[in-house]
């Protein structure tokens, strides 16, 4: 069965174009300022408009206040949010009733100790993301092209979809899925060519990799 795929921080016409050309299910813009992806609202709203039916299109925030999500809600065509921040359960919970969108929480994940704030996480989100957690002083709080150690997961399941990100390649991804079983995943420095610069090549080979 194809593994669903999600690129995320797209910024301009040609990596969207990339993207939805190679069959991403899901694509991301990125509202964090002091990322290399970061999008203003007017860009994200001409983007999303350009994305065909049926597929997904997700604005990642990182703590965002209410008038923050109300004016991107507003003014991008959307799907779900992806919170990327140190969002508590409670607030998930005030973040899906409040905008009315599906919600995806990420969660770090670097030791045993990571994986109960799954299980809290996917009891008030519509998805998780089953990411690498940051190393400590990491200048973003994801989209760092770090992996974790795919074996803490392995056979575990979640009452919501999940999807597997952190350091995924072209390379790797056909062991990640083996590893996780994985049927959604979501990249972003591994199909770039420099931060923020997505590469139309390795998002097609990324795609061919998760349809194989
Ligand atoms: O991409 C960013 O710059 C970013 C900034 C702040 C929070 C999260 C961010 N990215 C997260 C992602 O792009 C993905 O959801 C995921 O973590 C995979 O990233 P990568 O390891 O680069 O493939």
């Amino acid at each position: 069965m194809p593994v669903s795929v999600k690129i995320c921080g797209l910024s301009d016409r040609a990596g969207l174009d990339a993207a939805v050309a190679a069959g991403a299910r899901y694509v991301g813009f990125v509202f964090f300022a002091k990322s290399p992806r970061a999008v203003s609202v007017e860009t994200a709203a001409a983007l999303a408009v350009e994305v065909p039916p049926g597929i997904a299109k997700v604005a990642l925030v990182v703590d965002a206040d209410d008038t923050t999500l109300d004016e991107i809600v507003a003014r991008v065509p959307l799907d779900m949010l992806q919170l990327h921040g140190r969002e508590t359960p409670a607030r998930v919970a005030e973040i899906r009733a409040r905008h009315g969108l599906p919600v995806m929480k990420a969660v770090g994940v670097a030791s045993e100790a990571d994986l109960p704030m799954l299980d809290a996480y996917a009891a008030v989100a519509d998805q998780i993301l089953v990411d690498a957690k940051p190393p400590a002083g990491a200048a973003l709080p994801g989209g760092n092209g770090l992996a974790f150690d795919w074996r803490l997961i392995a056979g575990r399941r979640w009452s919501v979809p999940w999807m597997l990100a952190g350091g995924l390649t072209p390379e790797n991804l056909a062991e990640a899925v083996a590893r996780t079983g994985a049927r959604q995943v979501d990249v972003s420095s591994g199909v770039e060519s420099a931060p923020g610069i997505k590469d139309a090549v390795r998002i097609g080979a990324f795609l061919t990799a998760a349809h194989g």
